[in-house]
């Protein structure tokens, strides 16, 4: 899958210069790869599809508040969101300081001014504002990840999380420690992802 035309099939239009960065971003995951290992997928066009593709497959249930990504590893799905929302103020965090040393190298290398980088336990973060939307991919189960940011949501705000199979414990869970909460979940379409994909949505 090109991706070009993965982005295409997700109703992107992004340009040439996004594009450009994107594949810049996966040079970078590919390069710090070999000493750090960032991740497991190494073949280029998984890469594209799994990575890229499948953190950009949430663009459409964001609003344009600030958005935080915990757990974001090598950058997803924050760092491909930031160069495909360079109208949105978005942060990624991850405790691993050999993973924000990467984001921190490639919001500079791809001059990324609406990308910030936390190295911290989300459990433990101390940010100096509240967030409306947080997103997290191959994180923690739903039920921790709610009770950890919940400090950091502003009222009414939506936790986004991207996962495989439905997470029926993981939702059956949320909705008893927080049964003011909205849980819904979406069915997602990864162009190239046979996998089945689901992003959960917590509103509180
Ligand atoms: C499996 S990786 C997923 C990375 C990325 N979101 C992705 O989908 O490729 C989980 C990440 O969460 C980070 N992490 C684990 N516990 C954390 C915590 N309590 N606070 C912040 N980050 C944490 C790890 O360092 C790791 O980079």
């Amino acid at each position: 899958m090109n991706l070009l035309d993965g982005t295409l099939q997700l109703g992107l239009t992004l340009d040439p210069q996004q594009l450009a960065q994107l594949e810049a971003f996966l040079n970078g995951v590919e390069k710090w790869s070999r000493v750090y290992n960032l991740t497991r997928i190494t073949n280029r066009s998984q890469m594209v599809t799994h990575h890229l593709l499948d953190s950009l497959s949430l663009a459409d249930y964001l609003s344009d508040e600030p958005l935080l990504d915990v757990g974001s590893g090598a950058g997803f799905p924050g760092i491909p969101l930031a160069i495909a929302r360079p109208f949105q103020d978005i942060t990624v965090l991850d405790s691993a300081q050999k993973r924000t040393r990467f984001a921190i190298q490639m919001k500079g290398e791809l001059q990324l001014s609406n990308l910030s980088v936390v190295t911290a336990r989300v459990e433990s973060y101390d940010a100096d504002h509240l967030y409306s939307q947080v997103t997290a991919r191959a994180f923690a189960p739903l039920q921790d990840l709610c009770t950890w940011v919940q400090p950091l949501l502003a009222p009414g705000a939506k936790v986004l999380a991207l996962k495989g199979q439905y997470p029926h414990d993981e939702i059956e869970q949320t909705c008893a420690l927080f049964p003011d909460a909205q849980v819904d979940s979406h069915e997602l379409d990864v162009p190239g992802v046979e996998a089945q994909r689901h992003l959960i949505e917590v509103q509180f």
